[in-house]
């Protein structure tokens, strides 16, 4: 299955529109199976809504357009059944908030029980016993004990691991996990992030890491896609884009980083916000903020092309390549991001 077709999944030109204001113009991205890819963007630039849109997940009033296959299968504009086949199973998805998954009146083994039950057909002892080596699996000690407990008696990183555990169940081949560390100090992001990791390890699964957090992306991915409005703006390695950002966009990002020790004087907000999606500049959607930015960047957007070092990259005025290496590589040798 996968020599033939590699991509897990292969999302071409999607498109979201909600209220007729399109939110997403047209997203090309691939995820390879065991791959670890990060998504990153400032708030509001459409990295959640890819997701939910690829996963079927967006409200009615959302209107999807382009192509979107897992494993070759076209799901846009799918059958329900199909979607939900995909959902929880093939892919699952995670969020900040783990209230999102867990049910607060039903103990916490129940709930694992009954997603065995709707994704692998497991029932009785054998639901249990594979319930509570999924509990194991996370990290969640003495977990015969804690399987009759319900989701508030449980710490907030233990919910996570919890919710981790949920989205296990159907033995996924991807987890989309949507700021999964976000809200939680930085001792337990850290513990989630390596359970990540070791999941990936024992499971082969491939991870979509949605993160403001370029620290946390760059401990757990491979490939790193950074959104801006809407739109794919560069995509590349960690390597590559943690050492030489070309897009003034992911620079600022890197810019931006709060460093653990370093005076808070040398953290350099990108001026301006992400703009309304209603009212889109013309060009470039981020030439308005853009230190590099032309006249010509104001009237024709760039298209997303692929660079001689195979990184993706949609800019007429990317930062030149001998002013960025220094600052953002130190950083992450001396593990300021973590
Ligand atoms: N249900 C909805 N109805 C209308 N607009 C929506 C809806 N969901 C998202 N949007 C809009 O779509 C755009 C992209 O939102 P999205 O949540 O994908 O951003 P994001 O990059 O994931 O941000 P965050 O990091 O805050 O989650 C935003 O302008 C948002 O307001």
């Amino acid at each position: 299955m996968g020599t033939t077709n590699p991509d897990l999944v292969e999302l071409r030109d999607l498109k979201v529109a909600f209220d007729g204001v399109q939110v997403l113009h047209g997203i090309d991205l691939t995820v390879a199976r065991g791959e670890a890819l990060g998504l990153v963007g400032e708030s509001g630039c459409g990295k959640s809504v890819t997701w939910l849109a690829a996963l079927g997940l967006l409200p009615g009033k959302a209107a999807v357009t382009g192509s979107i296959r897992v494993d070759g299968r076209q799901l846009c504009g799918a059958e329900r059944s199909d979607l939900e086949e995909v959902r929880g199973g093939r892919i699952a998805m995670i969020f900040q908030d783990p209230s999102s998954s867990l049910n607060p009146v039903l103990r916490i083994g129940r709930q694992i029980v009954e997603a065995l039950q709707i994704h692998r057909g497991l029932r009785g002892q054998a639901a249990r016993t594979e319930a509570l080596r999924l509990l194991d699996m996370v990290g969640i000690p003495d977990a015969p004990r804690r399987f009759d407990l319900y989701p508030h008696e449980f710490s907030g990183g233990q919910c996570q691991r919890l919710m981790i555990a949920m989205a296990l169940a159907g033995e996924p081949d991807l987890l989309v996990a949507d700021e999964p560390t976000t809200a939680l100090d930085a001792t337990i992001q850290a513990q989630i992030l390596d359970l990540l990791n070791a999941l990936r390890a024992e499971t082969g699964m491939a991870l979509v890491f949605i993160s403001h957090d370029l620290g946390a992306v760059s401990q757990v991915c491979e490939r790193v896609c950074v959104m801006y409005a809407g739109r794919i703006v560069e995509e590349g390695s960690v390597a590559q884009l943690f050492s030489q950002p070309r897009h003034p966009y992911t620079r600022g990002l890197f810019d931006a980083i709060p460093r653990i020790d370093g005076p808070r004087d040398r953290l350099i907000p990108i001026p301006g916000t992400v703009p309304n999606p209603k009212h889109l500049p013309a060009g470039c959607s981020f030439s308005p903020r853009c230190p590099y930015a032309v006249d010509a960047c104001g009237s024709t957007y760039p298209s997303l092309e692929f660079q001689g070092d195979g990184r993706r990259l949609a800019c007429m005025r990317p930062v030149p390549a001998v002013t960025t290496s220094g600052e953002a590589k130190r950083r992450i040798h001396e593990g300021l991001m973590a």
